[in-house]
């Protein structure tokens, strides 16, 4: 189980003031939604969780640890614009997800080793709809379906955070309807912990056990670097989604109204 903890952390770029002031903990097995206006910092917020930013000041840590300097195979990552291997088919891509997880040499995989990952692959590839496209490559699925080839790939690791920047946001609500129950499912399955960032409340609500809302409280006309995005709104979300009774439960869909 993980935890991560934000210490009065912030982000700025050339003097220009992006995130202040975050201080938070994030409970093992969480399910975060991040929501906020276009610019506010959230992409910088995951970014930061991976290690491709460094805070300006300020700790994270996870399970009381600083982070590590460099992205790690235990958080995975799927962007909004997440480019997949184009060289590759849809099998390959997820195959080699795990190939990278399985070797610090990134060595590929033989024999039993190897058909034990593609039959995973192979499953989780059903799971996201694309079992009719194993042999296709990226170039000839549409944008859709490479997002949820990216999931495949990101989720075949089992990584312990998981970081989404807006991923079923080019989905059909059909598709984006069934990926969100294979999210929750997978979620439930696994210990991983995941930070979602959505323009989406519904989406936020839906699959958020904790929404954060990230907004800039002041903001000055003469200076106006000089004032970061912080922590506006911080709000747990009912049912809970780990009780056991809410495992199945069925989903309503909002009438519209007229
Ligand atoms: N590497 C960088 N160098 C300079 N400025 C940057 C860099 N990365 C991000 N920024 C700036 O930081 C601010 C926050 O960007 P970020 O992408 O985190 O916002 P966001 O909330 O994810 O936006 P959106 O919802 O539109 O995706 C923006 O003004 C952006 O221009």
């Amino acid at each position: 189980m993980t935890t991560i903890s934000f210490q009065n952390v912030w982000k700025e770029y050339d003097g220009r003031v992006v995130l202040e002031k975050l201080s938070l903990d994030i409970a093992p097995h969480a399910f975060v939604a991040l929501v906020g206006p276009s610019g506010c910092g959230k992409t910088t917020f995951l970014r930061m969780l991976l290690s491709e930013e460094t805070p300006t000041r300020g700790r994270i840590l996870v399970d009381g640890k600083e982070l590590p300097r460099e992205p790690t195979v235990d958080r995975g990552v799927v962007f909004q614009r997440y480019s997949v291997f184009p060289h590759l088919t849809v099998l390959e891509n997820v195959v080699l997800g795990k190939e990278f997880a399985g070797s610090k040499f990134f060595g590929a995989l033989f024999g039993e080793a190897r058909r034990k990952v593609v039959e995973e692959a192979l499953a989780l590839l059903e799971e996201v709809g694309l079992s009719a496209s194993l042999t296709k490559y990226p170039a000839q699925l549409s944008g859709g379906m490479q997002q949820r080839l990216a999931l495949a790939q990101a989720l075949i690791t089992r990584p312990k955070i998981l970081l989404l920047d807006e991923p079923f946001g080019a989905l059909d609500p059909g598709i984006r309807a069934d990926i969100h129950e294979l999210m929750l499912r997978l979620w439930r399955e696994t210990q991983m912990t995941v930070i979602m960032v959505t323009h989406d409340l519904s989406e936020a609500f839906r699959l958020g056990t904790r929404v954060l809302a990230f907004e800039r409280k002041e903001n000055s006309l003469l200076e106006p670097e000089r004032f970061g995005a912080t922590i506006t709104r911080d709000l747990d979300v009912w049912p809970p989604k780990h009780a056991p009774w809410n495992v199945s439960a069925p989903r309503k869909t909002p009438k519209k109204s007229s």
